[in-house]
């Protein structure tokens, strides 16, 4: 039981906007799909979803083609948050559990229940246009979870949500998964991604540049940093030779490198420098792996 993307194409005229993608999604795995603005990711859950047909190439959930029929089964946040403003939330939701293949109590009950646990039940009367962006979007997650799909697609589920929010659909969303779902999802918040996703892919221009498990992914990324904090001034360390990058920031610096025996002159240096608080060599970040294959300018 998966989702199959084998050599999946998109052009619109002579546009290549999704390139040869190959992709599974293990059955109650969780895949983050990353790439820069533009990269070709909505296209491509639009293409899961039937909105939009391949060029070339072939999606399958538990192979078969995806259809009227599989519907029901699929749940999608889409990026474009397309909430009636008129309508009151109660019925907006009913409509679209219905359109799921819900009975009407079913679909009551489960608006009742998803309203409570995301803590907006005293919105459920209200036109959608009354409620913040924040609970908009909790609405929209609603519709995407409440007929409880067994394929979940989620375009930035986490966008436009406060901290609290975010820990709330998170666990949700992780429910899910620990229920048997399978759960696709892009996103920008690397932290996000590395927390909660067994593989990814990063696209880029509508090729695939990265796919993998995390660990494999952070494992053939050949460079590690070393963090330094000080209350002293650590720039002095920025020419050390081997420092592939380095930030700086109130509490230290987090130099990029991709020999160990740098760190060893890092060390010696910031010892030089003064008294340092805490030194440390550490795996990459996703968000190093994404900034050095996809561009700073997209970070
Ligand atoms: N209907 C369309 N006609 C022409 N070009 C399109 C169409 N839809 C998308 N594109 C182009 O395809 C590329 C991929 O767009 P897509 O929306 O899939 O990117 P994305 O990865 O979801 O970006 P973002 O992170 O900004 O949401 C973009 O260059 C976009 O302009």
């Amino acid at each position: 039981m998966a989702l199959q993307l084998e050599n999946v194409t998109k052009r619109f005229g002579e546009f290549t906007a999704v390139d040869h993608l190959n992709l599974t999604v293990e059955k109650g795995s969780m895949y983050g799909f990353l790439g820069a603005n533009g990269a070709g990711k909505t296209t491509t859950f639009r293409m899961i979803l039937g909105l939009l047909n391949a060029n070339e190439g072939q999606i399958t959930w538990n192979n078969k083609t995806i259809s009227y029929e599989t519907s029901p089964e699929i749940g999608y946040l889409p990026e474009e948050r397309g909430l009636y403003p008129k309508m009151k939330v109660e019925d907006q939701l009913i409509f679209l559990g219905e359109l799921r293949g819900m009975k009407k109590a079913d679909a009551k009950k489960s608006i009742d229940y998803w309203l409570e646990r995301f803590e907006v039940s005293q919105n459920k009367n209200k036109k959608v246009e009354e409620l913040s962006k924040g609970n908009q979007q909790k609405i929209q997650v609603i519709a995407a979870l409440m007929h409880d799909p067994k394929l979940l697609i989620l375009d930035e589920p986490f966008s436009g949500l406060d901290p609290v929010n975010v820990e709330m659909l998170k666990k949700a969303i992780t429910d899910f998964r620990n229920n048997g779902a399978t759960i696709l999802f892009s996103s920008h918040r690397m932290d996000h991604v590395e927390e909660l996703c067994e593989k990814l892919s990063i696209i880029h221009h509508g090729k695939q540049i990265v796919s993998g498990s995390l660990r494999d992914v952070k494992r053939s990324f050949d460079r590690q940093n070393v963090r330094i904090r000080s209350d002293h001034d650590l720039t002095g360390l920025d020419n050390v030779p081997g420092v592939l990058s380095v930030a700086h920031s109130v509490e230290g610096a987090v130099f990029q490198i991709d020999d160990e025996e740098v760190a060893n002159e890092l060390l010696s240096a910031a010892v030089q420098a003064g008294p340092i608080r805490h030194f440390e060599i550490e795996e990459p970040s996703l968000q190093d792996i994404f900034i050095a294959k996809v561009g700073k300018e997209y970070a």
